[in-house]
């Protein structure tokens, strides 16, 4: 299946194979940058491996550290030094084989190197293959403030295989699982019904719904490219979720981002039910939906005033006040709503009391 964004780049869901290296192809990039992680070398590089041998370009192989915690400028950096020691050059092009992290950290090097060379995403996490790999958001964490230092730039491709996904351990799946519910319950209420039947993970058959899931965040990226508003609403769970992330990440007990995310969707359908018109019940599916795909780990108190701090970073916001994606219904979003300190702390006390 292929569908195409603002007419700029395609989107394929489909084994890789002659056909994407005849695209390379026809591109005659003078070089090709890959980069990976120490996860992906192992696991996702053998499938890409048959092109990059069969291609007649040089290539070179960036390896740097993986997870949320080296998605950070001097990782970057040592991608860059990398392909300055590669001789890397404007007609390169660099193939990001890897998670969300690989993606936006190395579409954002190449986004910047030499005021930006082209880029390939090919995605191997769930998470990836369904959000982070489409639209264009790509950058790094900075004082460990989420995506703080980014551009918006767009991939000449994107080659989604599901086969990658064999090799995924299966919180990484879960965790990507969380962007999927997300999709349903910003614009799609059908979905979401069917969603909630899902109990076991390992048993899903994944191409269909990676192609309903990203074809959701294709047709509002391609609306709102820039985030000026409709786009927002892919940000359902992240005002809070992003907070709970960062404000975790440097201890033992972190949560995957879209663990993090699952968090984020409780404690802002709760702000939802409390200020719009999400129903009761409503809240009391998306509760208890969440809480039996991801279980519940308690949110130190201690941490809620840093988290507060965190989100009155979110780059959503427009003056002092915090800005939120909430819902009116499963299906149907709402941006730029705002909240007080006292509403969120409720929410996240709400979410500690369900445990
Ligand atoms: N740009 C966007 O629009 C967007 C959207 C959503 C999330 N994100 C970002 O994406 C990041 C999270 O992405 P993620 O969940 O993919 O994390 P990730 O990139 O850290 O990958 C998760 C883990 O799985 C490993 N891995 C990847 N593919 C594998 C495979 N096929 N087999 C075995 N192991 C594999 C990785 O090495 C890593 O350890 C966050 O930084 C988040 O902010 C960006
Ligand atoms: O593509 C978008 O827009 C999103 O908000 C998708 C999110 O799932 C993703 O986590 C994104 O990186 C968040 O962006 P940010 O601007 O809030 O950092
Ligand atoms: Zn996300």
């Amino acid at each position: 299946m292929t569908l195409t964004v603002s007419q700029e780049y395609d989107i394929r869901i489909a084994p890789l194979s002659e056909s994407h290296l005849d695209w390379l192809r026809r591109q005659r990039y003078a070089g090709w940058v890959v980069v990976v992680d120490e996860h992906t070398e192992r696991h996702c590089l053998p499938l890409l491996m048959p092109l990059l041998e069969a291609g007649q370009t040089p290539y070179t192989l960036i390896r740097v550290p993986a997870g949320e915690r080296h998605k950070t400028l001097a990782t970057c950096e040592t991608i860059w030094q990398e392909m300055f020691r590669a001789g890397v050059g404007r007609r390169w092009c660099c193939l990001n084989l890897g998670g969300g992290v690989i993606g936006d950290m190395g579409g954002f090097a190449a986004a910047t190197f030499k005021r930006g060379i082209d880029f390939v995403q090919l995605p191997t996490t769930l998470l990836s293959q369904v959000d982070a790999s489409v639209g264009g958001k790509l950058g790094i964490d900075y004082h460990e403030v989420k995506n703080s230092i980014g551009v918006f730039a767009n991939p000449r491709a994107v080659w989604i295989d599901p086969a990658f996904l064999r090799t995924l351990p299966a919180r990484e799946l879960r965790s990507g699982y969380a962007e999927v519910i997300k999709h349903a319950l910003i614009a799609d209420r059908p979905q979401w019904l069917e969603l909630q039947q899902v109990t076991d993970l390992d048993a899903v058959e994944w191409s269909n719904l990676i192609a309903r899931s990203v074809s959701i965040k294709r047709e509002v990226v391609e609306e709102d490219p820039h985030e000026r508003g409709r786009r927002k609403a892919l940000n359902f769970g992240h005002t809070i979720g992003h907070a709970v992330e960062s404000h975790l990440l440097m201890g033992e007990d972190r949560l995957l981002h879209g663990e993090a995310v699952a968090v984020g969707m409780i404690a802002e359908s709760y702000i939802s039910h409390r200020q719009l018109s999400l129903g009761r019940e409503e809240l009391r599916e998306i509760t208890d939906y969440c809480l039996r795909v991801y279980g519940h780990q308690a949110l130190p108190e201690a941490g809620f005033k840093e988290m507060l701090a965190l989100m009155r970073q979110d780059k959503k916001n427009e003056g002092a006040e915090i800005n939120f994606t909430l819902l009116e219904a499963p299906g149907r979003a709402v941006v730029n709503q705002t909240a007080t300190p006292e509403v969120i702390l409720e929410s996240l006390r709400y979410y500690n009391s369900l445990r």
